[in-house]
């Protein structure tokens, strides 16, 4: 069951200066790095309860991000909703008929889990479904 909007993640060019424009222009808290090497991309966190928001960018120049920053030089790049049973929402979806951009659920930041669905199959949005490490 999906259970609250995890994060909203905007891939950025410039890591730094988004990290510092969201500490000190808009003044969130940062909850540090991770870089997310299945994913291919380093991440940033800022909570902001009941949600976070997560700057993404690519890792080693290379993944997802990179392609993405290439063709939009920025911009919101997906939403994730947060789930008790990642495994039983992926089953229930695929049912009927999402698109799921891998077969099943890879390390995510924070110990987490993530599967992506594929921005055709929700209008043109790039969702990501988790579950927190300890949910699992
Ligand atoms: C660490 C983890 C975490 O939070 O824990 C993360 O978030 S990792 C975050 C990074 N990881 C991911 O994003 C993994 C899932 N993403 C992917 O596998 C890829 O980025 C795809 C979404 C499949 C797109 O790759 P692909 O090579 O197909 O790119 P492409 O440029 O040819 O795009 C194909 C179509 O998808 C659209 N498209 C591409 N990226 C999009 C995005 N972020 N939001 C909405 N639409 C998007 C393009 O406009 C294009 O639409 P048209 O066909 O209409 O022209
Ligand atoms: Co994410």
């Amino acid at each position: 069951m999906i259970t609250a909007l995890d994060h909203i993640a905007i891939a950025v060019p410039d890591f730094e200066k988004a990290i510092k424009r969201f500490m000190e222009d808009f003044g969130l808290t940062f909850d540090g790095t991770e870089d997310v090497v299945p994913a291919r991309t380093s991440t940033a966190f800022f909570p902001l309860p009941p949600t976070s928001i997560e700057l993404v960018h690519p890792l080693n120049g290379e993944g997802p991000i990179a392609g993405y920053l290439e063709k939009k030089g920025g911009g919101l790049h997906h939403l994730c909703f947060r789930s008790d049973n990642i495994e039983e929402d992926v089953e229930r979806l695929k049912a009927k008929g999402y698109q799921f951009l891998a077969d099943a659920p890879t390390p995510g930041a924070h110990g987490s889990k993530v599967i992506f669905i594929h921005p055709r199959s929700c209008d043109g949005v790039l969702i990501e479904i988790n579950q927190p490490a300890d949910e699992h």
